[in-house]
């Protein structure tokens, strides 16, 4: 099928069955006069697991942070189209980018501990946005719902870049979790992390969709097929000049895009024969 039929019409989506919390329409992304996404229509399903995959370059990175309004800082990034958290517009001139970043989170590939106490790297974004309640129990409630409480509730004084990588980790969606988001966006989080620790932060994610959406990135398949409920499989496609864009190719249930995809393309990635 030519390639822009495929993106006019969408018959390679099933639609969450849950609510939808995040929502693209005919979204285009820009970096300056580059398009790097074109035509994303998606809904992220409220208290689920999402995950992106695709090759390098497809946009996977770029869409997930279009979600918290982090490209705003790149000069030259712009959008078409929309990108909407429940109905609300998230470029509406009247958000304010700050209070969308509150509500939706972000962890990233590298953990990134502030150089701070670990009690003030959960503490510190409370303590921003003038937190009335007690700031020891919700230091205690972020590291236990991060499941790291029991390794650190006798060192809370202990720097945050004291801990091992996976800990730091898991002090970072602490971190992301103490602003009581509802979305926690999550671009690689495993990438730098041994297999112990990815299975720690794959075994969180299940126990935080009870309270938060997430979303995450993911080179890794079986990853994805783990820990997503549902999966997004991106592509990248050259253009006559020479350059190349991301679309979505197709979006579905993850045992579906694992078991049953219904594009050749999807097959091909997730069984390792590309990409
Ligand atoms: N700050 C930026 N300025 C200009 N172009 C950018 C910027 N960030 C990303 N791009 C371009 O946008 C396209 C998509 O990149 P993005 O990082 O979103 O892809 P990705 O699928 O997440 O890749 P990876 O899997 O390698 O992380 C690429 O062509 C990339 O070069």
């Amino acid at each position: 099928m030519p390639f822009d039929r495929q993106i006019a019409n969408h018959h390679y989506q099933t639609e969450p069955q849950t609510e939808a919390i995040l929502r693209t329409e005919n979204l285009n992304v820009y970096y300056g006069e580059t398009l790097a996404l074109k035509g994303v229509n998606l809904n992220i399903p409220k208290k689920q697991i999402t995950g992106f995959i695709g090759p390098s370059g497809c946009g996977k990175s770029t869409l997930l942070r279009c979600f918290n309004r982090l490209n705003d800082l790149i000069s030259g990034f712009r959008i078409q189209g929309k990108c909407s958290y429940y109905n609300q517009d998230l470029y509406d001139k009247r958000i304010d980018p700050v209070e969308v970043r509150r509500r939706i989170g972000m962890v990233f590939q590298k953990p990134n501990p502030f150089p701070k106490s670990i009690y003030d790297n959960i503490a510190y974004g409370a303590r921003v946005n003038r937190y009335k309640g007690n700031l020891d129990e919700l230091v205690e409630t972020s590291l236990r719902r991060a499941a790291l409480w029991d390794e650190v509730k006798d060192k809370l004084k202990s720097n945050g870049l004291s801990l091992s990588g996976g800990q730091q980790q898991r002090l970072c969606i602490a971190r992301a979790i103490a602003i009581n988001p509802e979305i926690v966006l999550m671009d690689e989080p495993c990438a730098s992390l041994d297999p112990i620790s990815t299975m720690k932060v794959e075994e969180l994610m299940q126990e935080l969709k009870e309270n938060y959406t997430i979303v995450i990135v993911t080179h890794n398949m079986q990853q994805a097929s783990r820990s997503c409920d549902y999966t997004a499989f991106f592509n990248a496609q050259a253009t006559e000049d020479g350059k190349r864009f991301g679309y979505l190719v197709e979006y579905d249930k993850t045992e579906n895009i694992f078991q049953n995809p219904r594009q050749e393309a999807t097959l091909e990635y997730v069984s390792g024969r590309f990409g």
